[in-house]
């Protein structure tokens, strides 16, 4: 019925619970559907021409605001941290604590670096990011059928917010939790706004008492994208699910993590750096049959 499912970047556990679950969808309807969306990785690519692409807050790290030894330390951060991050043999508890360890040192970090707010567009018009091929398509089906998108972000919400803008897809119909920069009166960046927010705790405990999710509580439909075992989490605020479709984009390691990545997410999308089968998906929810 989706002949983008047939894609050789899609696996599944279960073909026909995923059937099942996209039929649900449609049966109820396009008024009853959010989409919940994390950023990094997922809605911006992993890589292209064989080269990473910068994550929001990489963006920030390589920019030429930056110092060359604040740079170094950023990337030893990265290469200290990330590998923790994505380690399939640790578990949360231990995970978690290290991650706001990492956030908050990175943090500190650009903090000391006299990041200008006006130099924001600059920064990001200067990166080498890249949203997903297809993004174009994603924005619009969603703008046009009045379909909630809740982008939930551990990166630098100025950053991806700015990321959205320039590509000319940032409509009404999108909300945006992240971790945004706090400048003081003369636009020099001071640190970053509370609660903060890592890869694991991107659940109820950093949405103000998701109000956001009260008011779509009769959105009950929830297609959720993610790339980490952390976005699993996104959509706990939601108070009655009825059917929820989890997509996951297994970037990294793929061959060690593709287990557990089955267990977890619904569709898997392995190093595929489009989002055709997002795109199908929703192009046969919106379509009357
Ligand atoms: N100092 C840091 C901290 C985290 N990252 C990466 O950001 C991503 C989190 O953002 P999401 O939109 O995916 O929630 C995650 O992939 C971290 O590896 C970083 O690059 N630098
Ligand atoms: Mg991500």
């Amino acid at each position: 019925m989706i002949v983008e499912l047939d894609k050789m970047t899609v696996r599944m556990k279960n073909p026909d619970h995923v059937r099942g679950i996209i039929s649900s969808i449609k049966k109820d309807g396009i008024n009853k559907l959010q989409v919940i969306s994390d950023f990094d990785m997922t809605l911006s690519r992993f890589g292209w021409n064989g080269r990473r692409c910068p994550t929001s807050h990489n963006i920030l790290d390589n920019s030429h605001v930056i110092t060359e030894e604040g740079k170094k330390e950023l990337k030893d951060l990265l290469h200290y941290y990330y590998p923790i991050e994505i380690d399939p043999n640790r578990t949360l508890e231990e995970k978690c604590p290290l991650m706001v360890e990492w956030w908050t040192r990175a943090h500190d970090l650009l903090s000391q670096q006299k990041i200008l707010k006006r130099d924001i567009a600059q920064i990001v018009k200067e990166s080498e990011v890249m949203l997903r091929d297809g993004f174009n398509e994603f924005f619009d089906q969603l703008h046009k059928n009045n379909v909630p998108l809740f982008i939930f972000s551990a990166g630098v919400g100025d950053i991806l917010e700015e990321i959205i803008h320039q590509a000319n897809v940032f409509h009404p119909n999108i909300n945006v939790v992240s971790n945004y920069m706090d400048f003081d009166d003369y636009g020099i960046l001071r640190g970053f706004k509370s609660p903060l927010i890592h890869t694991y705790n991107k659940n109820n405990s950093v949405l103000n008492n998701t109000e956001y999710f009260q008011q779509l509580s009769t959105k009950t439909s929830i297609i959720l994208l993610g790339d980490s075992i952390g976005d699993l989490t996104m959509a706990d605020g939601v108070a009655s699910v009825k059917n929820i479709l989890k997509i996951g984009f297994l970037n990294d390691k793929v061959e060690e993590h593709r287990g557990k990545y089955l267990e977890s997410y619904d569709i898997v999308l392995e190093r595929d750096e489009t989002l055709d089968v997002v795109n199908g998906i929703l192009h046969y929810i919106f379509t009357e049959t």
